[in-house]
């Protein structure tokens, strides 16, 4: 059982509002579709927001905290997060990988405290009937705060201990995560070591950057990867590229 995310810097351009990295996008499905056809069965694939969440939900002031009660509001992140999911199955699609969508916003809700619930039984039997479920970071109703965003990256982690993934990976911009001369750091055990370093993301981005993706795979019973899209067939083929956090 293998969690990729697909992260949005990668597969948007992050600098412009609702604007698609077609080149990256076919790449990472080139990728997977290989990966498919070379024998990998369970697998479920996260993507994030990129320019299209991102960018609404900064528009309209949400967070993963701060939510909306506008309908409106609420539509023109998740609408957009649509749009994306849109993109990244036809390319999949393309490439006869039979990928279908499940969308956050219509499944899982968090309690007043922020505690995420998502059932899994409809991913779950999706694969075991054959599909490629793809999620995405996207809205999800939130006690006391309307709708809040989910970012792709909680997403993984709650996939990733419900479904027991044994490998789990997060394809984004940078090679790994970097230490203060631009290297990627090889192993990540705990979040004080690497604090000084971990940053938000450069571009819009509401929901934390690679500082947030450390924490939420830090917290994983399972060994974690971040690397980017050209280390993403060594992933799929069994490597640990990048950086691994343990
Ligand atoms: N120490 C670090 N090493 C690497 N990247 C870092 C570091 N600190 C901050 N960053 C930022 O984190 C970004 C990656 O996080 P980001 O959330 O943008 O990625 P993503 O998951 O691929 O995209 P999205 O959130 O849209 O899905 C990098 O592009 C960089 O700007
Ligand atoms: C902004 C939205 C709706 C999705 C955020 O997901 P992420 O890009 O994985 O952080």
């Amino acid at each position: 059982m293998i969690v990729l995310k697909l992260g949005g810097s990668v597969i948007t351009d992050k600098d412009r509002a609702e604007t698609l990295d077609g080149e990256a996008l076919d790449r990472a499905a080139d990728a997977v579709s290989k990966a498919l056809e070379g024998g990998v069965e369970d697998l479920v694939i996260v993507h994030g927001g990129g320019s299209f969440g991102h960018h609404h939900a900064s528009e309209h002031g949400i967070t993963t905290t701060a939510g909306t009660r506008e309908a409106a509001a609420a539509l023109d992140v998740h609408g957009a997060m649509k749009t994306l999911n849109n993109f990244v199955l036809s390319r999949l699609l393309e490439r006869d990988v039979e990928a279908v969508p499940v969308h956050p916003f219509s499944a899982a809700h968090r309690d007043a405290d922020g505690g995420l619930d998502l059932p899994t039984g409809q991913v779950e039997t999706l694969l075991e009937e054959g599909f490629v479920p793809v999620l995405h970071g996207d809205m999800v109703a939130h006690a006391g705060e309307g709708a809040t965003v989910i970012s792709g990256d909680e997403l993984v982690a709650e996939l990733a201990r419900k479904l027991e993934a044994d490998r789990i990976g997060l394809c984004s911009t940078v090679s790994g995560v970097l230490d203060d001369e631009d290297a990627v750091i090889d192993r990540i055990s705990a979040y004080e070591d690497v604090a000084s370093v971990l940053g938000a993301s450069d571009a819009t981005d509401v929901t934390g950057g690679m500082a947030a993706k450390v924490r939420a795979l830090l917290d994983l019973e399972a060994e974690a990867s971040i690397f980017g899209l050209a280390d993403l067939e060594s992933f799929l083929d069994g490597a640990n590229p990048g950086t691994t956090i343990e």
